[in-house]
């Protein structure tokens, strides 16, 4: 489909120099530099490129079927806000035929999800969608801040990571809903792209860079409709369409090697501003050696506990680079998806279970000794 540029009758009559005008309509000023390709253009093509770019992105890759209910994983930031406006407007525009649901993950964190949840709440009004809200409480009996409270906050976002996956898969099945699409963007995927290579990660760096994602025998599958949208872009249309959204960072500690990885993208990106597009298209044509894996080490890794939780509650995810994810299994507790016998949820939450006592155990500093032992003993409920 040819681009038309959209018409403003109410600007055309003012005189701009001609090196001020916008690159793409050559009618009205330019008033943004796009970050992804340094181009000065006005308001109205900015929107246009933007909004036209996810949609080439939704059509190439076959995204969405007439019919088809979806949510969008809502968590009232910024690129799942934009998600959801440009969603329901691409719906309209181009006639999906989708059913779009706001889901949100009440993780608990006091002073953070509450008031970003608030935030989605107001989108729901203002969007006219649906909204279902499933907390970490009602699944796991543990907010974030018990959590962070119990096993500290250097794995948090381990613990959140596993139970948000979860959480979002079993608020869509909730709703009978199949396809869940978050706003993970651009800036993201090179990220992760990067980090398996640093890491290593074979098995993962193939999987990095696919649009959809879904575990074979899963009826929930996953998809990133703003894979190329540069995070800059997204603010910038935030900033200029005036969403509300909210813009407070978690409470607790960023994934630090994400952190790291971050920042030498953005260094990357001030020389080149393409890297973060060419480091995605790198990782889609990256070709893999067949893997070697015989059934008994595919076995052995299956059995292989997927989580450590270490006896200060802190958490390592095992990595498992040589060989292929086992897909399709149940967890034999709670019956939950998983690749390996017990699921990495239900790890974490013995390993949570057991913390929760010692930590109880420690807490008390107003009495010494066995009368202290006494004491929490006294207070323990298993
Ligand atoms: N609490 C939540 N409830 C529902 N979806 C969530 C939640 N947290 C994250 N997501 C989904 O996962 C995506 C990536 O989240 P992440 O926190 O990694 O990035 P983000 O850049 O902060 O995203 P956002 O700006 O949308 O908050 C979000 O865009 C959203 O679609």
């Amino acid at each position: 489909m040819s681009f038309v540029p959209p018409s403003d009758p109410v600007n055309r009559a003012k005189k701009i120099k001609v090196s001020q005008l916008c690159e793409i309509c050559h009618c009205r000023k330019a008033l943004i530099r796009r970050p992804k390709n340094l181009q000065r253009i006005c308001k109205l093509c900015f929107f246009h490129v933007f909004e036209t770019e996810i949609h080439n992105t939704i059509v190439c890759a076959n995204l969405f079927q007439k019919g088809e209910k979806v949510a969008v994983g809502a968590s009232g930031g910024k690129d799942s806000t934009v998600l959801a406006y440009v969603l329901k407007l691409l719906n309209d525009r181009y006639n999906y035929g989708i059913h779009i649901v706001l889901l949100s993950i009440d993780e608990g964190i006091v002073g953070y999800r509450d008031d970003s949840l608030a935030t989605v709440k107001r989108n729901q009004v203002q969007y006219d969608l649906p909204l279902e809200i499933v907390s970490y409480r009602d699944l796991y009996d543990w907010t974030m801040d018990e959590i962070v409270a119990c096993a500290g906050v250097r794995s948090s976002c381990t613990y959140c990571g596993v139970f948000r996956r979860q959480a979002l898969d079993r608020g869509a099945a909730k709703l009978g809903i199949s396809h869940v699409v978050t706003g993970h963007n651009a800036d993201d995927m090179a990220e992760t792209v990067l980090m398996n290579i640093f890491r290593g990660d074979v098995a993962r760096l193939e999987k990095s860079t696919a649009i959809i994602t879904q575990s074979s025998g899963s009826p929930i599958k996953r998809s990133k409709p703003f894979k190329y949208s540069y995070q800059k872009e997204i603010v910038l249309y935030a900033h200029y369409k005036k969403l509300d959204y909210f813009s407070t960072e978690c409470s607790y500690a960023p994934e630090a090697f994400r952190g790291t990885a971050r920042e030498l993208m953005k260094n990357l990106e001030l020389i080149r501003p393409s890297c973060i597009i060419d480091i995605i298209h790198s990782g889609e044509n990256l070709i893999l050696k067949p893997k070697k894996s015989s059934k008994n080490e595919l076995r052995s890794a299956s059995e292989q506990q997927p989580v450590e939780v270490r006896s200060d509650g802190s958490v390592k995810l095992q990595r498992n680079t040589t060989a292929g994810f086992i897909d399709g299994g149940k967890c034999e507790r709670c019956g939950y998806l998983s690749s390996n016998r017990i699921c990495k949820a239900c790890i974490l939450l013995e390993g949570l279970e057991k913390n929760r006592a010692k930590v109880s155990l420690e807490k008390d500093t107003s009495v010494a000794g066995a009368a202290r032992l006494t004491r929490a003993l006294e207070r323990l409920s298993f």
